[in-house]
């Protein structure tokens, strides 16, 4: 048993011509371990995959296997397993042949082959399929056996590349619950799992590391991130939060803040560095924000639009410029109910609740 961290990356940069798809990146995951990579599309996620799995070669920086360079191996030489999103089996074989391929290519004893097929197709719910073809199988039914095939060689790594984004909403939260009892049941197994879906990178990773442009923003444990995002853009992907400018009246030294947010004073949790700064952005989530009828107290605001969604309704709102050194600042809100508030384009009072997140006011375009 090696005490080595399952995968490390360092200082790994792709680049396709020109195009930095990946800038340095360093990761370190534990065994066992289950990682999120989430980020918007085209913000690098695969190429870090593809860079672990060996199927791009990086242009700088190293890749380490328990604690074994294998920057220079070919995919099939660093036991490895993946499935990407469009299933990728093969449409000729069988559902046992395709879960069996990669331990054919090992050469492995046929009885070995046929115990480990039954086993892994065991695992994931599909062992009264093994004879048919993929053809004859729903998306979901496609993906399981997908997962089959790469847990057939005993990976010490799994990689997902949006293995749900193909499926209907349903069935993706059908295989959340799987991918999560899958984890229970191989729990040495290390897990990388890209996705730019946050509730499934929240319901399935340990930790999360939040990308953009190609390079790492944030990392951390999933819960932390989502409660006390660093970094706007981990507040505002990661929970869709609200960023309202505040002003910051004073910090005590137990990570709590004062702030006041146009006239209205409210407690925060100091969540990113602040380095002293006065300004700072309040992360505040749709569903926290508060929207009452004008004249009962709050920060006087103006509807802009309502979207029943069943559940909820989505309301648009616009503070009042004039505590906001005229700038305007829009809000989004999810509400149970309407009654009592007045139609589109009428005035409201919102409220903030304390203990929002705290960040420093300084997202990577403004740095630069
Ligand atoms: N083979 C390639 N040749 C040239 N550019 C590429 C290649 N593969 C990826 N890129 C570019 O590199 C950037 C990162 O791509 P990547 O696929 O890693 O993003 P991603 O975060 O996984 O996005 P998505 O969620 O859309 O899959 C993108 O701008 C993409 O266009």
């Amino acid at each position: 048993m090696s005490a080595a961290p399952a995968i490390q990356l360092r200082g790994v940069g792709v680049d396709y011509g020109r195009k930095t798809a990946l800038a340095d990146l360093d990761l370190t995951v534990e065994r066992g371990e289950t990682l999120a990579l989430l980020g918007p599309s085209g913000s690098g996620k695969s190429t870090a995959l593809k860079a672990v799995a060996g199927f791009v070669r990086p242009s700088r920086g190293r890749v380490l296997l328990e604690g074994r360079d294998v920057t220079d191996l070919p995919p099939h030489q660093r036991g490895i397993g993946v499935v990407v999103q469009n299933y990728a089996l093969f449409p000729h074989m069988s559902v046992a042949a395709n879960v069996g391929f990669g331990l054919r290519a090992r050469r492995a004893p046929r009885a070995e082959i046929r115990e480990r097929v039954a086993e892994v197709l065991d695992l994931v719910g599909m062992s009264a399929f093994a004879d048919r073809s993929p053809r004859q199988l729903s998306g979901g039914q496609q993906q399981r056996v997908a997962i089959a095939r790469a847990l057939a060689i005993r990976p010490a790594v799994l990689l997902l590349d949006e293995p749900l984004s193909a499926l209907d909403a349903a069935l993706r939260e059908e295989m959340v619950g799987e991918l999560l009892r899958l984890r229970a049941e191989l729990p040495d197994t290390t897990i990388v799992h890209v996705t730019h879906d946050q509730s499934e990178a929240l319901a399935l990773a340990h930790r999360i590391a939040v990308m953009r442009d190609a390079r790492l923003v944030d990392v951390g444990p999933a819960r932390e991130m989502y409660r006390t995002p660093r970094t706007e853009f981990t507040a505002a992907f990661l929970g869709a939060a609200n960023l309202l400018p505040v002003e910051v009246v004073e910090v005590d030294g137990e990570g709590g803040a004062t702030v006041r947010l146009g006239d209205a004073i409210m407690r925060a949790r100091v969540s990113g560095e602040l380095d002293g700064r006065r300004r700072a952005v309040l992360g505040v989530r749709p569903q926290r924000v508060g929207v009452h009828a004008e004249g009962t107290g709050g920060l006087p605001a103006r509807l802009l639009a309502a979207q029943w969604r069943g559940e909820v309704f989505r309301l648009d709102l616009r503070l009042d410029g004039a505590a906001h050194s005229g700038q305007e600042v829009r809000v989004r809100a999810e509400v149970a109910s309407i009654e009592g508030l007045p139609p589109v384009g009428g005035r409201v009072a919102l409220t903030v609740p304390d203990g929002c997140p705290l960040i420093a006011d300084a997202s990577p375009e403004e740095e630069t």
